[in-house]
């Protein structure tokens, strides 16, 4: 459903992503690895239409989205949400408005600037921050939340589209380790649940080992392993970070291995 071959995007004289070649036959959860500036954020951008590919094709269901334009381009970007390590939340807007921001794509300018949601869009809403455990939260600014919660409206926003994708781009590295286990839940659930395609950029290891069913390595640029978590060994590991032997795994823990708690903190919320 999904294959990539050969995508580079240079800057200048720098190859941000070289080559980058892989297919995906079914709907799964992606990790993408690797050092800061391996191209991991630039292949996501490239994937969603945010920035230009130098080369390359990337085939979705048939159609090179690299090729889209105007309406079609806008079409593939709602099919495809993107998530952001800063949850890009419009911090003094109330949350379900924000949720509501996820229609924007289809809807027409005037209604956006008047804030004029359909009825069934504002119970669609809500129907997806209940879901996720935040609905009593909906009048609040999204300001007033925690991270944890900020990056949870973002993921409702991107559901309001209804996409096929959903890209996450360090969606948890600005979090503490228990909010960061709740948002990956999250991601989690809406591939088991809803069959989306997740891919997610990851600066943990054990969290691409726990949550995804392949990670891709990236390093330089280029795609330098490619398997399922079992197959990521400290070796490998070790040669995707460019790391020497006192290469340390913990350097890249997120310790978000507390069930009891998350357990109480979702429960905490849903009272509140
Ligand atoms: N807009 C840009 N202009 C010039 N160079 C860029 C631009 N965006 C990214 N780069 C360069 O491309 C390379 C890959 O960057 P990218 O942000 O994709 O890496 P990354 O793996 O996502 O790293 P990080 O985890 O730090 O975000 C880096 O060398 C970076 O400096």
């Amino acid at each position: 459903m999904l294959t990539v071959e050969n995508l580079t995007k240079r800057f200048g004289a720098n190859t941000a992503v070289d080559r980058a070649s892989f297919t995906v036959e079914r709907p799964m959860m992606i990790g993408i690895i690797g050092r800061s500036g391996a191209g991991k954020s630039t292949f996501l951008r490239m994937m969603n239409r945010l920035t230009d590919a130098t080369e390359g094709k990337l085939v979705f269901e048939g159609r090179d989205v690299l090729q889209l334009k105007g309406s079609e381009k806008r079409l593939w970007q709602s099919d495809c949400a993107m998530i952001f390590q800063q949850f890009n939340l419009v911090p003094r807007m109330d949350v379900v408005s924000n949720v509501l921001h996820g229609t924007l794509a289809r809807r027409g300018t005037l209604a956006t600037m008047f804030n004029l949601y359909p009825r069934e869009d504002i119970h669609r809403a809500i129907d997806i921050l209940e879901r996720l455990g935040i609905a009593a939260h909906a009048a609040k600014r999204a300001e007033a939340l925690s991270g944890g919660q900020q990056q949870r409206v973002a993921i409702a926003r991107a559901l309001m589209q209804d996409p096929k994708v959903v890209l996450a781009d360090e969606p948890i590295a600005s979090l503490d380790p228990m909010n960061a286990q709740l948002v990956m839940d999250d991601l989690r659930r809406i591939h088991d649940e809803d069959g989306r395609m997740v891919i997610a950029n990851l600066h943990t290891l054990d969290t691409a080992r726990r949550y995804c069913d392949r990670v891709i390595g990236m390093r330089a640029g280029r795609i330098v392993f490619d398997g399922t978590p079992a197959q990521l060994t400290t070796g490998v590991a070790r040669d995707i970070y460019g790391a020497g032997a006192d290469f340390s795994e913990n350097a890249t823990s997120t310790e978000i291995r507390d069930p009891v708690a998350t357990a109480v903190i979702r429960a905490a919320e849903v009272a509140v």
